[in-house]
């Protein structure tokens, strides 16, 4: 290698090393957004923070965000601090899109997660703290709103600690709390940022006052000591006796936040401006850089050999397609994490997940309050994409030449599903160029049409899911439509194995129809989706058949169970059937097979299916008795329950078809004192008497 080519290196090595794809992970109303937006603001890409209450926060750009107050899409965005690069990605905090939470995860390298001061560890921060666990991202957590009154720091970090099963690394201590809230000490350098007004405007760095030295002294010990015993040679160092210094500690951190041995605890208040400063310095020194994350994981598509593509921009390309957005102005967006080597605007690649040639148009880094357009995108990084057709959520985007595909992002099936009735002829089309949009951005979200009633029936992860997909339908697109009441999206499978013949057999003068098959249909565990197996011996159905059989099989499951669910959890195995030189088709294989399916389902003893829901309610003591009456009136099961912060903490799994309108049943039950989450946890078989309900009202 050159000189020159050696600096080229260098050079780019250094912009990996300086570049932080992080994501602001929370509970709903933790304060993500505010955090977020005090993050531009103070990087220098927002002249004024947005206030959420005003509703003009600026990640919050959809109408819809800024009526509820709440962040539904993810959007990256990038700011720069310390001369590194932060790509931010916003996820949603509410369990109705964790889908976007999860798809956020498996392209971000760190994670800043965001707490409520007074709550702690709420139920969905434990959800999207597994969901963390799941992708290993390393994060550091934000103790947020220590303004408010009950702000209570210690106990937070507890919860960290219980709940989370986390090893917390508190390298932050609070100057007072709630009203009196006024600065932070650095325990690493043992310093104090004090605030000298009530925003956070005028700061002042200063020796750890009096009357904190000895709490922060105590802190800053344990910190020094868990920092030693994740790192050999400090320990020596440590056990010598000899001071760590401050770019010891620091490192030392960054290598045990890294691998998640530890987790930074930091502490502020986003709304009054505290905190922010250091959070961004935390998130440059203990969040992984691209080049500190295993590099990723893929297939070749032509040889099936597992290949590695190290975060280098002269390696191949591969990037991962993590998101649509419909613009009004550009039209589709394709948000992408760029893995290895370079995405070119003007270029074709290759996407490998739908074996297709793609254009790039154009390339564009997205900042807060304004877009820029750039010539390419290097290994390590984020952008939007425009001018991909053909690529959705989860598509693998490569070089032609030296194809990869990346492991797919999985998506949570539907649980809840409301018909959707355009108002007009005019509305008919609308409608369906609506949803086909919505759809093609949001991979839990879908549209079918149902066989017998003709209704188009969207379904989704909840209720606040479809209202906002409703909402946006209506308004985005001026659908007129009239909405049903949400339903349960039921599925049936069957319990015992089943060996079932199907025949289609036709006579009808000239050439015939001859389709044969013998399944043998097997239950597979809750979630075990779908298996099909060809075990054909000797020929008796040809090999170019086969693919129509497993088709038949599939489009008879849609809607194939007893009371007209889709089927699912089930392998379906090809074990015999026989052909007829003039007569067999395609088409015939496809029915015989479908109605194998139909009739091993009835034979199967079938049962049907309903998703079942964690629930968490937050109850004054007061109300337990009634609560815990009303959820078993509800067919559900209390599964634990205990105090925190004063209130009844109740746990439940509770069937979602008897949860519609709780919100509104819990309020008046309580008056108004008590919260609930709710999200969905698996799929059990319904009772029998509600079983043969909805057998007598479905069936066929
Ligand atoms: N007192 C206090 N309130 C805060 C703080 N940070 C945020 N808030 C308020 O808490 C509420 C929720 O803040 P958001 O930033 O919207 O929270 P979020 O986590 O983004 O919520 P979603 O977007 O709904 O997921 C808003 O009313 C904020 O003004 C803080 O540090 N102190």
């Amino acid at each position: 290698m050159s000189t020159v080519q050696a600096q080229v290196t260098d050079a780019r090595r250094v912009i990996l090393q300086r570049t932080r794809n992080i994501g602001i992970i929370a509970h709903i109303d933790a304060g993500k957004t505010t955090t977020t937006e005090r993050i531009l603001f103070y990087t220098g890409r927002v002249h004024r923070p947005g206030e959420v209450h005003e509703g003009s926060a600026t990640m919050d750009w959809m109408v819809q965000e800024r009526e509820r107050g709440i962040t539904i899409t993810a959007a990256a965005t990038t700011c720069f601090w310390r001369d590194h690069r932060i790509n931010i990605i916003d996820t949603p905090g509410h369990v109705d899109f964790t889908v976007e939470v999860e798809r956020s995860l498996r392209v971000l390298d760190g994670g800043v997660v965001v707490f409520d001061g007074v709550h702690g560890v709420e139920p969905q921060s434990e959800t999207v703290w597994r969901q963390a666990d799941k992708y290993r991202v390393p994060r550091i957590c934000f103790i947020n709103k220590l303004d408010r009154i009950g702000a209570n720091y210690e106990r937070a970090i507890e919860m960290i600690r219980e709940r989370l099963k986390a090893r917390p690394a508190v390298i932050q201590w609070p100057i007072g709390l709630e009203s009196d809230f006024r600065g932070i000490i650095d325990l690493i350098d043992f310093r104090a940022r004090l605030y000298h007004d009530e925003l956070g405007q005028n700061i002042e760095d200063a020796e750890v006052p009096e009357d904190y030295r000895e709490v922060a002294q105590s802190w800053r010990h344990a910190l020094v000591e868990q920092i030693a015993e994740s790192n050999e040679e400090l320990m020596l160092k440590y056990l010598e006796g000899e001071e760590l210094t401050p770019e010891e500690l620091r490192a030392g951190l960054r290598a045990a936040a890294i691998t998640g041995q530890l987790v930074p605890v930091l502490c502020g208040s986003a709304l009054k401006n505290k905190g922010i400063q250091l959070l961004l310095d935390a998130i440059v020194d203990y969040l992984p850089s691209p080049l500190d994350i295993p590099p990723v994981q893929g297939t070749n598509p032509l040889t099936g050999e597992t290949e590695i593509r190290e975060a280098d921009e002269e390696a191949p390309l591969a990037a991962l397609a993590f998101k649509i957005q419909a613009d009004p102005h550009v039209g589709r967006l394709t948000y992408v994490r760029v893995y290895s080597g370079r995405l070119t605007s003007g270029t074709y690649v290759y996407n490998s997940t739908k074996n297709e040639r793609e254009r790039v148009s154009r390339l564009l880094r997205m900042h807060a309050n304004h877009r820029e357009e750039i010539e390419y995108v290097g290994a390590g990084d984020i952008c939007a994409v425009i001018g991909l057709k053909k690529t959705f959520t989860g598509d693998t985007l490569s070089d032609p030449d030296r194809p990869i595909l990346l492991e797919a992002i999985q998506f949570p099936e539907p649980v809840i599903s409301v018909a959707v009735e355009p108002k007009t002829r005019a509305d008919q089309d609308k409608l369906a160029l609506a949803l086909q949009r919505l759809a093609e951005e949001d991979p839990t979200f879908q549209v079918r049409i149902d066989p017998e009633s003709g209704q188009t029936i969207i379904s989704g992860m909840g209720e606040l899911h479809l209202e906002v997909i409703v909402d946006r339908m209506l308004r985005e697109f001026r659908v007129g439509a009239n909405i049903g009441r949400p339903q349960v999206a039921y599925k049936e499978t069957i319990t015992r194995p089943v060996r079932v013949e199907g025949r289609f057999v036709r006579q009808t003068g000239g050439r015939g129809q001859y389709g044969h098959v013998w399944l043998e249909l097997e239950p597979l565990p809750r979630g075990g989706g779908f298996i099909f197996e060809d075990r054909i011996v000797g020929g008796v159905v040809p090999k170019e058949f086969i693919p129509a059989v497993e088709a038949g099989i599939r489009e008879a499951m849609e809607t194939g169970g007893v009371a007209g669910y889709p089927v699912v959890d089930i392998k379906a195995v090809l074990v015999d059937g026989s052909y007829h030189e003039v007569d067999s088709s395609e088409m015939a294989f496809k029915i015989a097979a479908s109605m194998a399916l139909k009739e091993g389902v009835r034979r199967g003893q079938p049962v049907i299916l309903e998703p079942i829901m964690r629930v968490e309610v937050v109850t004054p003591e007061e109300f337990t008795g009634d609560v815990i009456g009303d959820l078993n009136a509800r067919r559900g099961r209390i599964e634990g329950m205990e105090i925190r912060a004063g209130s009844q903490v109740v746990r439940a799994m509770v069937p979602l078809a008897t949860m519609f309108g709780y919100a509104t049943d819990l309020r008046s039950m309580t008056q108004g004192r008590a919260t609930y989450t709710m999200e969905f946890d698996h799929y059990a078989p319904v009772p029998e008497s509600l079983a043969a309900e909805l057998v007598a009202r479905n069936g066929r």
